[in-house]
């Protein structure tokens, strides 16, 4: 049986593919939303769409070839039409945490050659402050622990992230701290502030980068763009300021 949180992934994932248009380059992000996105994408290349992606991560690469979307990879070429993907938090600046997965760095790199940046996510996802979600950075191995107590010096508590007890490493080779500010206030700070340490390779605020944000319910897709965040934003019974 398909879960609500299923349901919503399919919901948004089958809408984003109508933004998609015959002879694109493409972004391909990641995640569970992205795996239903690439679902989709693949059914309307056999029915003849002509595309092209870029993935952003090895994961993404092997839902590529089980659903027969052709890929290519930045020597061909340095510039996409279109990057989706899915995210973690968003708040109503359309500023996002990502890297859940594991897949941060990739998709900054992809999203930041995209000419526009199609998030998709289920209404779960919005929130007024982002943080609540831990903030995934990746760091070199080399010295990780010098990179961890200058991060918690921001003001967080992290954690090494593991999987299955053993430690974690990104499809870059790197480790992902997760760090826990609970309401980060000044993102774009944050994300130069993390930018400016040695060791850090990336970290999961994506800011100023979004064009649009899809958002399901399990009613209908909404659409979250620049424009209508500048002032006051609606969604659904909530009134944001
Ligand atoms: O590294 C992972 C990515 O940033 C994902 O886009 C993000 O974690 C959202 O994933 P999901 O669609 O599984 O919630």
């Amino acid at each position: 049986m398909v879960s609500n949180a299923e349901q919503l992934k399919q919901i948004v994932a089958k809408e984003a593919v109508n933004y998609v248009k015959d002879g694109m380059k493409l972004g391909l992000g990641s995640g569970s939303t992205m795996y239903f996105f690439m679902k989709e994408l693949g059914e309307r290349v056999q029915d003849g769409l002509n595309v092209v992606g870029i993935p952003t991560s090895n994961k993404t690469a092997e839902w590529a070839k089980e659903f027969n979307v052709p890929l290519t990879d930045f020597s061909e070429t340095q510039e996409l039409d279109l990057a989706i993907d899915g995210a973690d938090e968003v708040d109503l600046n359309l500023q996002l945490i990502k890297g859940g997965g594991g897949a941060l760095l990739r998709e900054k790199v992809v999203a930041a050659s995209a000419k526009e940046f199609l998030v998709i996510v289920d209404e779960s996802k919005i929130v007024d402050h982002l943080g609540t979600f831990p903030l995934p950075v990746e760091v070199v191995p080399f010295g990780w622990e010098v990179t961890a107590k200058e991060i918690t010096a921001l003001g967080c508590e992290l954690e090494r992230r593991t999987d299955n007890g053993q430690v974690y490493v990104t499809d870059n080779g790197n480790y992902i701290l997760d760090c826990k500010f609970d309401k980060i206030l000044d993102p774009e700070k944050l994300n130069k502030d993390l930018q400016s340490l040695v060791g850090v390779v990336e970290n999961g605020l994506f800011i100023n980068m979004t064009s649009k944000v899809l958002i399901s319910d399990l009613e209908q897709v909404k659409v979250m763009e620049k424009e209508e965040v500048r002032g006051q934003f609606n969604y659904g019974s909530r009134t944001f300021n």
